[in-house]
């Protein structure tokens, strides 16, 4: 039984995203929006629709990839920043993570004590149920925040695609120094989440390993733009491998 004293050994199921990197020539991906609008960065324009992913209320119907973007990381690293962009930039819902925390969770961080494993656990399950609901509602996808800094906190979430083969579960762990994180969390205002927590969260975190190949890797270390841009390129270069991989 899958319970907040021990990891899962294995996924049963689920088609994992390679997170091997493609071309930049995304021209038709998986989505229901007729169009997406890509950023400046992205001077090669405007994505057309394939036009795969049915949206009549069948979200988790046998046609059509689904997917649902985790963007991970200790406090700071950006997963706000990133995450309301990749939503924006890509016509799905937002879940913020954060939100979902119970009042006692938030009084506990604002006094400076660490959660618990026993804390994080229904709040892992809410997190999946929500984000298993915005596809149900006939989203193609949906992108959330959410630390997830231990492997069993991500396998709780990689439960989400058990019963459906065509959802696809992504990770995007945000990558910085402890250092960096205490400084970008010191220079933020009005945020519950003090400075003095930054060194707990890298105590417990376990960086996500090579066998976890549902997760792609950015360095939050550059400049905003270059973060967002990479994980939008990742983003669609992950789709496209899912949909040439469904075609053969
Ligand atoms: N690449 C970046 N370079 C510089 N500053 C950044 C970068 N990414 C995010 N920031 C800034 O760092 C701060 C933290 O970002 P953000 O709130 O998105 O992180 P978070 O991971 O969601 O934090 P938390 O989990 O604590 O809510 C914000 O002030 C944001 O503007
Ligand atoms: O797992 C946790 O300890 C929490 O989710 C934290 O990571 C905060 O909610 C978040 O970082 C806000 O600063």
């Amino acid at each position: 039984m899958l319970s907040y004293d021990s990891a899962m050994s294995s996924i049963k199921g689920q088609t994992p995203a390679s997170p091997a990197l493609l071309s930049n020539g995304h021209q038709n991906i998986d989505q229901s929006a007729s169009t997406i609008r890509l950023p400046a960065a992205h001077s090669n324009g405007v994505l057309t629709n394939g036009g795969a992913a049915s949206t009549n209320g069948s979200a988790l119907s046998p046609s059509g990839a689904h997917h649902i973007w985790l963007v991970t990381g200790p406090a700071g690293c950006g997963k706000s920043t990133v995450a309301k962009y990749l939503a924006s930039v890509l016509h799905l819902p937002y879940i913020e993570g954060d939100e979902f925390h119970p009042q006692a969770n938030i009084d506990k961080m604002s006094a400076g004590i660490p959660l618990t494993d026993a804390d994080r656990w229904d709040w892992l399950t809410a997190l999946r149920e929500a984000s298993l609901h915005e596809l149900e509602n006939g989203n193609p996808g949906v992108v959330l925040t959410c630390s997830a800094l231990k492997r069993k906190y991500r396998d709780v979430i990689r439960v989400a695609p058990y019963f459906s083969p065509n959802l696809h579960l992504h990770f995007i762990y945000l990558d910085a120094s402890e250092e960096l994180l205490l400084q970008r969390v010191m220079a933020r205002q009005n945020h519950y989440m003090g400075a003095n927590m930054v060194h707990s969260q890298f105590d417990i975190l376990e960086r996500p390993t090579k066998d976890e190949i549902d997760v792609v890797t950015i360095d939050v270390s550059r400049p905003v733009e270059n973060v967002m841009a990479d994980a939008l390129d990742k983003v669609l270069e992950t789709m496209e491998t899912i949909k040439k991989d469904a075609k053969q």
